[in-house]
């Protein structure tokens, strides 16, 4: 079942390249950067991979970012993590990068974009992997910053197809960035964002009425709203569910308890993604062979979520 499931094509919609910085490739960029981690190794940051909440892994998460500076940095961090979607048979992925994270650091947008956009480039000749970049807004900051990022961002408007809605969700409410994304779409930008994940079903409904999304990242506590269920169903919205995120950060106490199986069952269109897989214990297939082991999702429903990715694809 585990080469099955890796062998299944699938795409994956809810990846946060910054996420995906594996331990070791950390240690490495601080070396070559000359940047002291606060770890003495890979494993003595491995074992603080231990989070009660979101916002303690951000912390983690915020911090680990730092040792990302150069063009060429953006570069490898993007091409380690299309080479695990080959190994995955991830045929097409459309990641997310949070420009604030650098640019509040005083790493030049432009070098986050350029590196980050010739790995999607490579991948795409070298592996025949499809993609599409999401730029993501951070919700803690006000909305003045997202303005300024997304001024920021149009002059290379064709690097990138949408934006997206990430970090500390309660609190920061969809409805705080409503004017930023009305000018995206004006832009002709496609949008998603982060809700339900923390946050009440009815950050979900702002997501849908005022931002005018496209899919909604995580969206599991729609299950709490059946009038959310059902027009989540009526409309085939895709909901991108991570759900070893979701357990590593204490969304679901334990993977036994992760709805995505009812959800599916129910008709929505859910998907399976890694979200931050260095830090939550894996990539897709892991994901996938955890909903095997704890769900006991049979290969019908492993097909239908797979399909669901490759048909909930926004970037072409
Ligand atoms: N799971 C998550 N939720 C919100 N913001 C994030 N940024 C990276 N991972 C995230
Ligand atoms: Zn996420």
């Amino acid at each position: 079942m585990h080469d099955w499931l890796n062998n299944l094509p699938k795409a994956e919609l809810h990846l946060h390249l910054e996420g995906s910085l594996e331990p070791e490739l950390m240690f490495r960029l601080a070396e070559r950067n000359k940047i002291a981690l606060p770890w003495n190794d890979v494993e003595a940051l491995r074992s603080a991979y231990n989070f009660g909440n979101l916002q303690e892994f951000l912390d983690l998460y915020y911090a680990g970012a730092d040792v990302l500076r150069t063009e060429q940095d953006f570069y490898d961090l993007t091409w380690a993590y299309l080479q695990k979607c080959e190994e995955q048979n991830v045929v097409h992925t459309e990641p997310f990068f949070d420009p604030q994270t650098h640019t509040d650091r005083g790493v030049p947008f432009e070098a986050a974009l350029n590196g980050i956009s010739a790995a999607l480039a490579d991948g795409r000749e070298l592996l025949g992997i499809s993609s599409g970049l999401i730029l993501s807004f951070l919700r803690h900051l006000p909305e003045e910053e997202a303005f300024k990022t997304l001024e920021q961002a149009l002059p290379y408007r064709n690097a990138f197809f949408a934006v997206g809605l990430d970090s500390s969700e309660v609190g920061h409410p969809p409805s705080k960035f409503q004017r930023v994304f009305d000018k995206a779409r004006a832009e002709g930008l496609l949008t998603v964002a982060h809700a339900g994940e923390e946050g009440p079903p009815e950050y979900i409904w702002q997501a849908l009425d005022l931002l005018k999304v496209s899919r909604i990242d995580h969206g599991v506590r729609a299950a709490e709203d059946p009038k959310l269920i059902a027009r989540l169903i009526e409309e085939q919205i895709p909901l991108t569910v991570c759900p070893l995120s979701n357990t590593k950060l204490k969304v679901f106490a334990d993977m036994r308890q992760h709805n995505i199986l009812d959800l599916l069952e129910q008709g929505v269109k859910v998907t399976v993604n890694s979200d931050d897989p260095a830090y939550f214990g894996g990539y897709v297939t892991e994901n996938f062979i955890a909903l095997h082991e704890s769900l006991g999702m049979t290969e019908a429903q492993a097909r239908r979520l797979a399909q669901n990715s490759l048909d909930a694809r926004l970037a072409y």
